[in-house]
C-alpha cells in the first residue's frame, strides 16, 4: 500500500437506527475515483468519513497512510485534504477572494505571497479570475459552486474528496472543470461523487457504486461498461424485455437491460446504461430478499 492509498475496511454508521452505510470495504488508489449511487445510497456519509468529519460506528479507514482515530494523525490527514462538501455555507460579506484567502488562513498558509499564489491560482483554475473581487451572495448558484471548488483546490491537496463538483454548472464550465480534474488526478487521489455519469466516463479511472450503503461494483470504468455489453439495443418499440426504454430523436427506442431478442440490432452501452442495469439488478436482489 503507497500513502497515497485510502482503505476502507468493514465500515458501517448508522443514523437514528438506520443504516446509511453496511461493512463497506473498498481500496481507493492515485487517480480519478469515480462514486456513484442513487440519492441515499451513502456516498455523502462516505465522503465524510473520508474527509475525517465523521467517525464510522464500525470497521476502520487509513488514509494517506495514517489512521484518523488518533488525533494527530487526524491532523496530519486534515493538512493533505481539500474536500468539497455538497453544501458549503459562506460568511456574509466575503468576496471570492476573500473567501478562499479566509481558508488557506485557516489551513495554515504562513507566508503571505505563497497564499496570495496559491488563493490566485485556485481561483483561476476554476475560471474565476474575473470574479474574484465580486461578493459571493452576488454570484449565481454554478459561480458559488466554482468558488467552493476552489477552496478545495487550494495548495494542490494529496487527497480530493469532491461530493458533486459540477453539480448547477453550465456544459462549458463543467468541461472545463473536467481538464481541472484530470490534471489534479495526475497527482493526487481524488473521490468524485456524482450523478453525471458522463464525468466519470470522461474523467475517472476507476467507479464505485454504492447502493443502500453497499458496495454493488468496484473496478475499472471499462469494466463497469463491459458488463452492459450485448445488453442495450435499438427497436421500433419499447420492448417488454427490457428494464428500461425510452424513446430516441430519430424515433427508435433504446432498451436497456434484460435480454435482448436474438435478432435485436444491438449498440454500444454507455456508462450510464451500465449503470442503469447495475440498479436493476440491485432492485430485483432486494425484491428477492423482501
Ligand atoms: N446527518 C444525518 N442524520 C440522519 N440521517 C442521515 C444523515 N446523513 C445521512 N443520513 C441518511 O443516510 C442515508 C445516506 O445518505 P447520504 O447523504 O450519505 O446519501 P447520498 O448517496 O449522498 O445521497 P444523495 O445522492 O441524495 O446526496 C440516507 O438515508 C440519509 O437520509
Amino acid at each position: 500500500m503507497t500513502h497515497n492509498t485510502i482503505t476502507v475496511s468493514g465500515v458501517s454508521r448508522t443514523f437514528q437506527g438506520s443504516p446509511a452505510l453496511s461493512g463497506v470495504d473498498l481500496e481507493i488508489t492515485r487517480g480519478l475515483t469515480g462514486l456513484l449511487g442513487p440519492n441515499g445510497a451513502g456516498k455523502t456519509t462516505l465522503q465524510r468519513i473520508l474527509a475525517t468529519v465523521l467517525a464510522p460506528d464500525e470497521g476502520s479507514v487509513r488514509i494517506l497512510g495514517k489512521d484518523p482515530r488518533t488525533a494527530a494523525e487526524r491532523t496530519e490527514i486534515r493538512r493533505h485534504i481539500g474536500y468539497l462538501p455538497q453544501e458549503l455555507g459562506y460568511p456574509r460579506g466575503f468576496t471570492a477572494y476573500g473567501f478562499v484567502d479566509y481558508i488557506a488562513v485557516l489551513k495554515g498558509f504562513d507566508d503571505t505571497k505563497q497564499r496570495r499564489d496559491a488563493v490566485r491560482s485556485a481561483l483561476h483554475s476554476v475560471g474565476l479570475d474575473a470574479l474574484s473581487t465580486k461578493r459571493i451572495c452576488a454570484l449565481s448558484g454554478g459561480q458559488k459552486r466554482r468558488v467552493a471548488l476552489a477552496q478545495a483546490l487550494l495548495g494542490a491537496p494529496e487527497l480530493l474528496v469532491l461530493d458533486e463538483p459540477t453539480n448547477g454548472l453550465d456544459p462549458e464550465q463543467r468541461v472545463s472543470l473536467r481538464g481541472v480534474l484530470a490534471e489534479a488526478g495526475r497527482h493526487a487521489t481524488v473521490l468524485l461523487a456524482t450523478h453525471q455519469t458522463e464525468d466519470v466516463a470522461a474523467l475517472c479511472d476507476r467507479v464505485v457504486v454504492l447502493d443502500g450503503g453497499q458496495v454493488r461494483f468496484e473496478g475499472t470504468v471499462p469494466g463497469l461498461l463491459a458488463t452492459a455489453h450485448g445488453r442495450v439495443w435499438l427497436a421500433q418499440t419499447a420492448d417488454p424485455a427490457a428494464q428500461v426504454s425510452w424513446r430516441t430523436p430519430d424515433g427508435r427506442y433504446r432498451n436497456v437491460g434484460g435480454r435482448a431478442p436474438v435478432d435485436a440490432e444491438l449498440t454500444d452501452p454507455t456508462l450510464e446504461d451500465a449503470y442503469l442495469i447495475l440498479r436493476g439488478a440491485a432492485a430485483r436482489d432486494t425484491e428477492v430478499a423482501a
